[in-house]
């Protein structure tokens, strides 16, 4: 098989930041910069558009100057406009060394937008191009709007092409600017590209508006081009352009005559670095890099994975420097738990097992979320319920809340097949709740243990939502002892505690 290499151009610094709401400081674009070039090993990196603004300004001047000695400067570009030179003295005044000129790809954007014709267009182009040459400043071409260019003036296109394939300049870009086209007609519009001018480099940009975008870059990886622009986590304007994270792995694993050096294992880090610098947060399903991703939430999927990885396809986690979670909720099964506590270095026999699935499906059935953090605790809860032991039950409780009334409960409880019933008022529900259990245990002559500390944690793990665990300290003349109480709710884990002790004393 004949393999070629491709160049990967990251833009997520330029095209990523037009993310609605999305700005990097200088610092952080110099610290991506580094890390896409460095660690990622991505071929190029568009870092800005000229002009936008001082800050802008000195941001590239800090990637030039790190990226100068280190030999990375022909790799760091920034974008253009055809504009006289005022961008050139910018690029020169940042220290840059390659434009990727924005121009004209459609006759309509060329004739509404800049209101020019081709020629007056590729005169001036020419003049940006040669005094680049002039200042060693390298020049790639966009040819802005050309997806809908080839489907609107396709002669303007070609006349385009025959007139910038004559001039010193190193790539031409092929950018799907809004996302429009199929991945049938970016295979044939490349394609007809690449067999007319078979000595140019081309790149194609693409873009995400009909979820199509990685499905074009496959299409247009097949059709011949030499080049990718892509982005972190597909952040860009709109609908975003093609994430790099997907694109990287369907060229490895559905494309082995294409070569990349893009480091699949450092994608996953790269991609939470460009969240957490811009706030956008990455989807939980967004292949490769979701948080969800690797997870198996079915019972059944956990146990074929444990029979000859049954359930595993070629997208596996340790690729991108990430693992294999099991879900823990309404559809897992022991198998599930199972691999959760091997993970936690726990062992439970069958019967108690049993009973933590019992309890984790009882949570999800509330829609709670469970997670591996929660299990420490639920497994605890579980096995110290001692229930066939049990004589006193919490039988049923109303407790209310209201603006400018005290809380107050109701109580309904068995203690040795007696059912009792009582209502108090407290300065908390829980209050409440111990007030009507002491009417209760006041009317039979017996004492309640004095209640000497109470304390609430929640499972540390910063997914769980679903648990709170109350440990209350109690107090009778002959000892102190505690009980814990694990539910979704404050109140409701404290009465579980408090129902523990009834049965304990
Ligand atoms: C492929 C892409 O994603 S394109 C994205 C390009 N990058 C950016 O736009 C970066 C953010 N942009 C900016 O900061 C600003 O738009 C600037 C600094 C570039 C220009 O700002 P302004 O001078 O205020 O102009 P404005 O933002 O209104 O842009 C419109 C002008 O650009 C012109 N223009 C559009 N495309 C081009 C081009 N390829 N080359 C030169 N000028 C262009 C328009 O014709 C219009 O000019 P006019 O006002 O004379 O009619």
């Amino acid at each position: 098989m004949k393999t070629r290499t491709i160049e990967i151009m990251d833009t997520t610094l330029r095209d990523g930041e037009q993310t609605s709401g999305v700005s990097f400081s200088a610092s952080e674009k110099l610290t991506l910069a580094k890390l896409l070039l460095e660690e990622l090993q991505v071929d190029r990196i568009e870092v800005a558009s000229a002009r936008v603004s001082e800050g802008e300004l000195q941001a590239v001047k800090n990637i030039a100057d790190w990226a100068k000695p280190e030999g990375y400067l022909s790799k760091v570009e920034v974008l253009t406009f055809v504009d006289n030179g005022v961008s050139l003295k910018w690029m020169q005044e940042a220290g840059a060394k390659v434009q990727n000129l924005l121009t004209k790809g459609s006759l309509n954007h060329l004739t509404h937008q800049l209101k020019k014709t081709p020629e007056r267009h590729f005169a001036e182009i020419e003049k940006v191009v040669s005094e680049a040459q002039k200042l060693g400043i390298d020049t790639n071409v966009y040819l802005e709007d050309w997806s809908n260019g080839m489907r609107n003036s396709k002669d303007y296109v070609f006349q385009f092409l025959d007139f910038l394939t004559k001039q010193p300049i190193k790539r031409v870009l092929l950018p799907d600017t809004l996302g429009v086209l199929t991945h049938t007609e970016t295979g044939a519009f490349l394609k007809e590209i690449i067999e007319r001018y078979p000595n140019t480099h081309f790149d194609f940009h693409g873009h995400n508006d009909y979820d199509l975008s990685v499905a074009n870059v496959m299409e247009a990886l097949k059709a011949g081009v030499h080049g990718l622009h892509l982005t972190v986590n597909g952040m860009g304007e709109r609908a975003g352009n093609a994430p790099l994270a997907s694109a990287v792995a369907v060229i490895n694993d559905f494309l082995p005559e294409i070569k990349i050096g893009v480091k699949e294992s450092s994608l996953y880090k790269v991609s939470k670095l460009v969240s957490a610098f811009t706030g956008f947060s990455i989807p939980d399903n967004k292949p490769i890099v979701g948080d969800n991703v690797f997870t198996q939430t079915a019972g059944i999927h956990a146990d074929g994975d444990s029979k000859k990885n049954l359930y595993f396809n070629d997208l596996l986690p340790e690729r991108f420097g990430r693992k294999r979670k099991y879900a823990l909720g309404k559809t897992s099964g022991k198998a599930n738990i199972q691999k959760n506590l091997q993970e936690l270095g726990l062992t439970l026999n069958d019967d108690e097992l049993k009973k933590v699935t019992e309890r984790i499906i009882e949570l999800g059935d509330k829609k709670e979320r469970v997670t591996k953090d929660d299990l420490p605790y639920i497994i605890s809860d579980v096995l110290d319920s001692n229930l066939h032991q049990q004589k006193v039950f919490v039988k049923s409780y109303v407790l209310t809340h209201s603006k400018g009334l005290k809380p107050s409960t109701t109580l309904s409880i068995e203690i040795e097949g007696k059912t009792y019933e009582e209502s108090s008022q407290g300065d908390g529900q829980f209050d409440a709740f111990i007030n009507a259990l002491k009417k209760v245990y006041n009317k039979e002559g017996r004492d309640l243990p004095k209640l000497v500390d109470y304390a609430v944690r929640i499972p540390p793990g910063s997914n769980s939502d679903a648990l709170c665990e109350t440990v209350i300290t109690w107090q009778t003349k002959e000892k102190d002892f505690t009980t814990r109480g694990l539910d979704s709710d404050q109140t409701v884990s404290a009465i579980k505690a408090t129902e523990k002790m009834l049965n304990l004393v």
